[in-house]
């Protein structure tokens, strides 16, 4: 069992939004177009079989939707934080 981290125990995650319940961390990333939207995504997919730890998201044209918590918590984790870092250092500066 994964130990559950409560919302208040988040670092700092600029981007990224709580959810009301608490329970997963979202951020919306949008891209120039569907090309570069979904190369984001097979680096995350990569990232994601490496880590072991899967995002839920959904993806039209070159918006990409990701939401992050750990089922075997039940919630929030670590793994999602770590998760939200590396896909901000996948992302172009703004
Ligand atoms: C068996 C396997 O390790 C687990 O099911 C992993 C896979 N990917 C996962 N992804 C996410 N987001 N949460 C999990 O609890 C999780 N568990």
């Amino acid at each position: 069992m994964v130990k559950r981290l409560n919302a208040t125990d988040l670092p700092p995650l600029p981007g990224w939004t709580v959810t009301p319940e608490g329970d997963a961390i979202t951020r919306r990333c949008i891209f120039t177009d569907f090309r570069a939207a979904f190369g984001f995504m097979t680096q995350v997919a990569l990232l994601a079989e490496k880590a072991d730890h899967h995002p839920e998201w959904f993806n039209v044209y070159n918006r990409v939707d990701i939401r992050l918590t750990t089922h075997d918590a039940g919630g929030l984790s670590q793994r999602d934080v770590d998760m939200a870092q590396a896909i901000d250092r996948l992302l172009p500066v703004l």
